[in-house]
């Protein structure tokens, strides 16, 4: 589902890559965890993944598509099949709970009717039935994070990338949205979730993929945070 051959990234401001040589898989349906300390380059290589940015060597698939090659007007057809969920939730605060939601199918022109119908659907998912008519203002942390994994999940994406998406929340809201990720593994889209959470790593034990200055550090099925306690 994902392939990285000999992946660099430099930065114009920078000597040093972000990304040095990294050639990884990820298999469809798989869940993997990105770690790394600061600065190791995690958040480079979703963008990458995403065509955010393009890879200064290596080639970078996702599906089927070659991302550092994919022309432009292609690249909203790649995004529609990736959802995302970051650290600071990013919902558009002058929307509703399910316009937020809506908002994902609206924009890639999904008709009105499959709308009504899948929105609550995907909410009720996320244990937010209740819930669409309230402004993000007006949510917690773990609601707000619930309803961005929503919408990312809303239009069924081959991948879904979450960039710390519990680093905001305490631990037990970070344990019902790890619960909430595996849900939607469990549906066989393939996730993977850069973190810093050593206790959500070391309690799932899923597949560990290390960056060390943007090397390739580790990668261990069934993985921890680190060796060293
Ligand atoms: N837009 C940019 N321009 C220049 N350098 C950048 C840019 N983005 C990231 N870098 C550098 O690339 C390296 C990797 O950064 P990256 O954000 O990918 O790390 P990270 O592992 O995601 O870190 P964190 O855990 O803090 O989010 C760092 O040295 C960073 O300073």
């Amino acid at each position: 589902m994902i392939r990285l051959e000999n992946v660099s990234k430099v930065y114009p401001t920078s000597t040093r890559p972000a990304l040095d040589d990294v050639t990884m898989g990820v298999e469809r349906g798989e869940f993997v965890f990105l770690i790394g300390p600061s600065g190791s380059g995690k958040s480079t290589l979703l963008r990458l993944l995403l065509r955010e940015d393009v890879p200064s060597g290596g080639t970078v698939w996702v599906a089927n598509w070659n991302v550092g090659r994919l022309a432009r007007r292609r690249v909203p057809r790649l995004r529609q099949r990736m959802g995302c969920v970051f650290q600071d939730f990013r919902l558009l605060p002058n929307k509703t709970v399910g316009e937020n939601v809506a908002f994902a199918l609206e924009v890639i022109g999904k008709p009105r009717h499959t709308i009504r119908t899948v929105v609550p659907e995907v909410l009720d998912m996320v244990d937010l039935g209740g819930k669409a008519d309230r402004m993000p203002s007006e949510l917690s942390g773990g609601e707000a994070q619930r309803v961005a994994i929503a919408r990312a999940f809303v239009n069924r994406p081959l991948v879904l990338l979450a960039d710390e998406p519990t680093g905001n929340l305490d631990p037990e809201t970070a344990g019902g949205i790890m619960t909430l990720l595996e849900r939607i593994n469990r549906t066989g889209t393939t996730v993977l979730m850069a973190t810093h959470d050593r206790q959500i790593v070391d309690s799932m034990r899923r597949r560990v993929v290390e960056l060390s200055s943007g090397k390739l550090a580790r990668d261990d099925d069934r993985g921890v945070y680190g060796t060293v306690r």
